[in-house]
């Protein structure tokens, strides 16, 4: 099983998780690294792997980071998880 970076974020009503995915989106096609993204009504899933090794790797935690600010910015508040 491949080993990923997860956290759940809450983001209360849909339209700030779609702006969220949106920004995140942007993101990931700056730096050409793309996560797997959950948008339900409350919540936005992250899941972050690199494929191409089958693990975590330092283009998941600067991801990862960018994410954060994004969170920070929509007043979004992260919960990890652990697998
Ligand atoms: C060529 C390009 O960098 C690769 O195909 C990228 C694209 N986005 C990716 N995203 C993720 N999450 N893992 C990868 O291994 C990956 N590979």
């Amino acid at each position: 099983m491949e080993e990923t970076l997860t956290a759940r974020f809450a983001t209360k009503r849909f339209t700030t998780g779609l702006d969220f995915v949106n920004r995140i989106g942007a993101s990931a096609e700056e730096a050409d690294h793309h996560p797997d993204l959950t948008l339900t009504y409350p919540e936005v899933a992250v899941t972050l792997s690199s494929h191409d090794v089958g693990g975590i790797t330092s283009r998941d935690i600067d991801l990862a980071r960018i994410i954060s600010e994004h969170a920070a910015k929509l007043g979004v508040t992260a919960t990890p998880d652990h697998d």
